[in-house]
């Protein structure tokens, strides 16, 4: 186990912001184990009437990119549970400068568990991108990575200090050694939208799920990090990688969801990719959100007509509801094997080509590639089980599954063992297990 903060060197000094005291968090504060050189305190009297809190919060408030966020945020409750600190995190040897609120930072481990190793010089980071330095299996860890800044997406700034003021101050607090690397990544946000520093974290900065206290629009204020070397991962809409973040080791890990190539360039998706079916949408949802016009593989296709069939192969794959997704087995099994198999074999190995020929791995894939294994399972198809379990617990190893991957890893070293091994032999009997 690693230290988790940093040893007390004064008396927790004034949050940046709290309009009002924070009567819901009942978990004993902590913030005493976190080194605090925050001299700033607010300014500002908090407005009290819902009235003059909605016009403080047009005035004060800045919200995430995502349009949505605007929605999720009640400003009535919001001003009761804010209490936002500059802190440093003390991760192993890495010192993380954070803006958080206080009852998110004690939420997190005081201790951060060590996270795994991964794949030795599996990947390459250069300044336009990642790449592949030699082929690589599915499931396999590529990466992992400490954030230098963690914040939270929605600023509440009524504390005397700008944006731009705020992102200056991370940026100073980050350690000397990250600082000149965070100040060469590039800015990719509008000039006239916000200044240099603001525009360099914004434009780097990940989604991370942290520990939300339970109280109202919380949830929704979201949270995000800089990562110095992943910030270098580049977007795709098939992507080959998909990122973690996990609270416990307070560590980013890069997971290959797919086997990838030497010399193939490493990418995750930006955006969820399910909520955005066609090029048109997921181009629009990157210009809005991220401010580029997507140019990945799957983007630049060569013409109209392959555009057409991506989008379509993909409106599909959107469509398809998991109950359709099992509808077939089930209906073969309540027919008790009257029915032809064969098709509901040809209905998965559809599905599973068309998401890999979009490259999309997200959930009804690994339900297809585990209705595919089950389908061998009650023929006894020893060869073709074990291939479609094996691509089901790599599925199962990306989401962190380890528990479901060590269940399907005894599935296919005793095949037996699987509830509807060899049943096509005895339709009548309910499956073992
Ligand atoms: C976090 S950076 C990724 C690394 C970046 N290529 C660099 O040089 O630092 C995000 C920026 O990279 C560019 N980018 C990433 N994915 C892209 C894509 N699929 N198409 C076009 N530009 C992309 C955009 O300018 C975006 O704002």
């Amino acid at each position: 186990m690693r230290r988790g903060f940093l040893p007390n060197r004064e008396v927790d000094s004034d949050p940046l912001y709290s309009p009002y005291p924070a009567t819901r968090n009942k978990k004993p504060d902590r913030s005493d184990r976190l080194v605090s050189d925050t001299a700033l305190c607010s300014t500002d009297a908090p407005p009290y009437t819902v009235k003059e809190l909605k016009f403080w919060g047009q005035k004060n408030i800045r919200l995430a990119d995502d349009p949505s966020m605007a929605a999720k945020v009640d400003l009535d409750q919001l001003g009761s549970s804010q209490r936002l600190v500059f802190r440093h995190i003390k991760v192993g040897t890495v010192e993380v400068s954070a803006l958080l609120d206080c009852a998110v930072l004690n939420m997190l481990p005081t201790c951060f568990s060590d996270p795994p190793p991964a794949l030795e010089n599996a990947i390459e980071f250069r300044r336009t991108g990642v790449f592949a330095n030699f082929d690589i299996r599915a499931a396999a860890l590529l990466h992992v990575e400490i954030p230098t800044i963690v914040m939270q997406n929605t600023l509440v700034l009524n504390f005397g200090m700008t944006s731009a003021e705020v992102y200056r101050e991370l940026m100073r607090r980050a350690s000397a050694k990250t600082l000149p690397a965070l100040l060469q990544l590039k800015n990719f946000q509008p000039p006239e939208m916000c200044e240099v520093e603001e525009g360099i974290l914004r434009s780097h900065a990940r989604g991370i799920a942290l520990p939300a206290p339970d109280v109202p629009g919380s949830v929704a204020m979201g949270h995000s990090a800089v990562f110095l070397q992943a910030s270098r991962l580049n977007h795709c809409c098939s992507p080959n990688v998909m990122l973690r973040f996990d609270p416990q080791s307070f560590a980013l890990t890069v997971h290959s969801i797919r086997p990838i190539a030497k010399g193939e360039e490493i990418a995750h998706s930006y955006i969820d990719l399910t909520s955005a079916p066609t090029r048109d949408a997921r181009r629009s949802l990157l210009r809005d959100i991220c401010h580029f016009e997507c140019l990945c593989d799957r983007c630049a296709l060569p013409d109209q007509a392959a555009v057409r069939e991506s989008d379509a192969r993909r409106q599909r794959i959107h469509d398809r509801s998991y109950a359709e997704i099992l509808e077939p087995f089930e209906m073969w099994l309540r027919s008790n094997g009257r029915r032809d198999l064969q098709e509901v074999i040809a209905f998965h190995l559809a599905a599973v080509e068309e998401m890999q020929v979009e490259g999309l791995y997200h959930d009804p894939y690994s339900v297809h590639v585990r209705t595919l294994a089950a389908c061998f399972a009650v023929q006894e198809d020893l060869r073709s089980f074990r291939a479609w379990m094996g691509k089901a617990r790599e599925a199962a190893l990306t989401r962190l599954a380890v528990k479901t991957a060590v269940d399907m890893l005894r599935y296919i070293v005793y095949p037996e063992t699987f509830p509807w091994w060899g049943w096509v032999q005895r339709p009548q009997s309910s499956p073992r297990g």
